[in-house]
């Protein structure tokens, strides 16, 4: 078993990572959860439940009052109107301060089911079970959020899991496509933070159908080891948590521009990455190689250009709302050099002339 350590002010968590842990969720609770627990309520999707849920359930037998409640899979659960059923699913089932709130599939189900435990009842605990590659990214560091029609994420909060479950047997189910989106927030950690983590992929990885189980093991500890130390720095984005924004200036808007679920989240963070390297080369001296990078990308079945369709004018003003942005000023995360990023306020103009010609 593998495990990585999240020290942030709120509280000190561990990400558990083993082939059939959602088979002994009720131990990892009582091993986890310092408080008593009144009752449980296990959120996951519709995809992920008939595949799960029940093994889930029977690991939890130790428990009485267990509830479960599934949203529709997808990024379009990310929703007000989920987020209000989830509410009164809570409220109807008599969660109370005692309980928690399991989130048992992708980034979908835990950015949502964890904004419900952030807001029921002004804050529950909530332990996140990922089934994702992408998820090894977004099941911690304690950003839960839905989306709005104008813009990813954008009504949220920081909340931090009890503990995170990653049963990465369960990742034998997942799509080529979802591998895709999980494997580019693995190489964006590389490429922010890692450069040897980024060559060691780029040696290591020649397809999603190659990984082994210990390569496996290796690529999640060290990808969720990046995430940690950053969240554990700087809990809530006041200075070097934004590097983990690579890509997602552009991603995102592409993402809410296109239609949520149009395009996954990490194949929009890949073309948006692509667009910052090509933006750190044109404002600093520096070479990234991005040929290389489009042609190592390529070889997965990344598209690496912002879909024709797309209106330029609509995803500069999708960029234009992003969190990052100060007084009217759009912040990018670019690159100075591989594993080594930063970020900088660029002008309307560069930017909108760079979306034009890509
Ligand atoms: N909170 C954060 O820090 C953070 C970080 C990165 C991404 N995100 C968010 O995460 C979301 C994307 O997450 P995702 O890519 O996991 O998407 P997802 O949760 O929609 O899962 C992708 C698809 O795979 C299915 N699925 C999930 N697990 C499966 C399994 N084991 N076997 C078969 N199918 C399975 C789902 O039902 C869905 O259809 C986006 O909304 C993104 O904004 C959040
Ligand atoms: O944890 C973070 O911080 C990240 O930026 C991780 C991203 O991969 C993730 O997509 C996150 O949800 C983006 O956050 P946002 O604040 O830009 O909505
Ligand atoms: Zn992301």
């Amino acid at each position: 078993m593998k495990q990585v350590h999240v020290n942030t002010n709120d509280h000190s968590y561990t990400v558990y990572l083993d082939n059939g842990l959602r088979f002994e969720t009720g131990k990892w609770l009582q091993k986890c959860l310092e408080q008593p627990v009144s009752s449980i309520l296990v959120i996951t999707d519709s995809t992920v439940g008939p595949l799960y849920l029940k093994d889930v359930l029977s690991g939890l037998s130790g428990f009485e009052q267990v509830h479960t409640v599934t949203i529709p899979s997808g990024e379009q659960s990310k929703s007000f109107a989920e987020y209000e059923r989830l509410i009164t699913e809570a409220l109807t089932c008599g969660l109370d301060r005692k309980s928690v709130i399991i989130a048992l599939g992708g980034g979908v189900v835990g950015d949502i089911a964890g904004f419900v435990a952030a807001s029921y009842m002004r804050g529950i605990r909530f332990v996140q079970m990922p089934t994702t590659l992408l998820a090894h990214d977004s099941s911690v560091g304690g950003k839960v959020a839905i989306n709005h029609a104008l813009g990813k994420n954008m009504v949220g909060a920081f909340h931090q899991p009890e503990v995170v479950l990653y049963d990465t047997a369960m990742l034998g189910s997942l799509s080529t496509q979802e591998w895709r989106s999980g494997f580019a927030e693995v190489l964006k950690h590389g490429l922010i933070l890692n450069r040897p983590f980024y060559e060691w992929l780029q040696t290591s990885i020649k397809s999603f159908d190659s990984i082994d189980n210990d390569l496996m093991a290796e690529l999640l500890s060290q990808s969720i080891a990046i995430k940690a130390k950053v969240v554990s720095e700087d809990e809530q984005e006041h200075g070097v948590r934004a590097l983990l924004n690579l890509g997602h200036t552009l991603g995102h808007a592409i993402e809410s521009v296109s239609g949520y679920g149009r395009i996954t989240h990490g194949e929009a963070v890949v073309i948006g990455i692509v667009f910052a390297m090509r933006l750190s080369e044109q404002l600093y001296d520096t070479h990234l190689d991005i040929p290389s990078f489009i042609a190592w990308v390529k070889s997965f079945g990344y598209e690496t250009e912002i879909p024709n369709e797309l209106s330029r004018q609509e995803l500069l003003l999708a960029m234009k709302k992003d969190k990052k942005t100060e007084a009217g000023m759009i912040r990018m995360i670019l690159l100075k050099e591989i594993g080594v990023a930063c970020v900088e306020k660029v002008e309307t103009d560069i930017i909108f002339s760079l979306l034009k010609e890509n």
